[in-house]
């Protein structure tokens, strides 16, 4: 004899045993449940594609489904649910009265539904206190238990993106101090040329009102002769304090920097040409004021310009450059501005 196939979500019955119980899915009705939903509910039959609710919309009313599929898709992390026969949905918004639905009820398959409004709910509540009372138990436990699911799904999602915020800030901070390096004096600890090129790009963001770029050209007089005479770490050790007077002579807002070898600049905001002169004098007198042990004398060249906003560094550069070389040609230890 032909066996009827199974339903889904039913037991086999095992022969001589007695039959084993239907299992019942989280959110499905029993048939006493059902029936009463189906008795009292507004009968709908909704074509596949068609919505039966928006997330957001407000409603005070709960579906049943008689056949066909239900797609219910919440949009807050929460994965898509496909519902069928003898299950329901919306039921939140009957339970609170006139609340937001929690997600958009779209109908898969062709079904037969089952609109409970508030006042049928109402009825059933009065006429069958018992079973309407395990189904809204039931229900609750379902809605406490999602909603925990979410705030423990959230919580995830909120420490991963806490490990990608802090791993994030600590990349910031990494390419911060690279990019430190990059720009930063092995020797001195100055500015490099790197660097400088860095500040020349903002350098009319920061030109206050009323002032004028300077550049001071700095170069150590014969120092190859400390070099050869002292040793280059004495050598090193002159760089590095010639780098704290320029540094020292400079104002916040200026730019002390080495460009290489014995060569030193100063990018400087200055209001008056005594401005220039005060820092390439302070400089001059710093430098003279050195005493290294292993070397007697350090003396400095200076050569200045005016960075005038219609030239570039190229142009400012060979002024002062010019400047140098005169004061370096009549002997050194001395400064001088090129003025245009
Ligand atoms: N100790 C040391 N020496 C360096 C460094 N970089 C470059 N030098 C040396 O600096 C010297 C610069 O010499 P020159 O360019 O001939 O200049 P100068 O001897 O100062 O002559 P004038 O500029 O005409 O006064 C060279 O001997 C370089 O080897 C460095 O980082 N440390």
């Amino acid at each position: 004899m032909n066996q009827p196939m199974p339903s889904p979500g039913t037991s086999l019955p095992l022969s001589g045993l007695a039959p084993v119980k239907p299992i019942q899915l989280p959110r499905q009705l029993s048939e006493a449940e059902f029936g009463m939903f189906a008795q009292l509910g507004q009968r709908r039959v909704v074509r596949a594609g068609e919505i039966v609710f928006q997330r957001g919309e407000f409603g005070r009313s709960m579906f049943v489904i008689e056949s066909g599929r239900v797609q219910l898709e919440f949009g807050d992390g929460r994965p898509d649910k496909l519902i069928g026969a003898r299950e329901f949905f919306g039921e939140l918004t009957l339970f609170i009265g006139n609340h937001a639905r929690v997600a958009k009820a779209t109908v898969v398959i062709d079904a037969t539904l089952h609109l409970i409004e508030h006042e049928a709910f109402e009825t059933l509540l009065h006429a069958h206190p018992v079973v309407m009372a395990g189904f809204m138990r039931r229900s609750f436990a379902y809605l406490v238990s999602s909603e925990q699911q979410l705030i423990a799904n959230l919580k995830r999602r909120n420490e991963d993106l806490l490990v990608t915020l802090d791993s994030l800030r600590r990349t910031e901070a990494e390419l911060g101090t690279v990019q430190r390096l990059v720009q930063t004096d092995e020797l001195t600890g100055l500015c490099n040329r790197r660097g400088l090129y860095m500040f020349l790009e903002t350098l009319e963001r920061r030109r206050l009102p009323g002032t004028d770029m300077a550049l001071l050209l700095i170069d150590v007089d014969n120092f190859k002769q400390i070099n050869d005479t002292c040793g280059h770490l004495v050598g090193d050790q002159v760089l590095r304090a010639i780098a704290g007077t320029v540094q020292e002579a400079g104002a916040p807002c200026d730019l002390p920097c080495r460009l290489g070898g014995d060569e030193f600049a100063l990018i400087a905001q200055v209001r008056t040409r005594d401005d220039i002169a005060l820092r390439a004098r302070q400089i001059l007198n710093g430098v003279q004021a050195l005493h290294l042990p292993g070397c007697e004398q350090v003396r400095v060249s200076i050569g200045g310009a005016i960075c005038d906003a219609d030239n570039d560094w190229a142009h400012w550069y060979s002024h002062a450059d010019v400047a140098l070389y005169e004061v370096k040609a009549a002997g050194g230890d001395s400064w001088r501005l090129l003025t245009p």
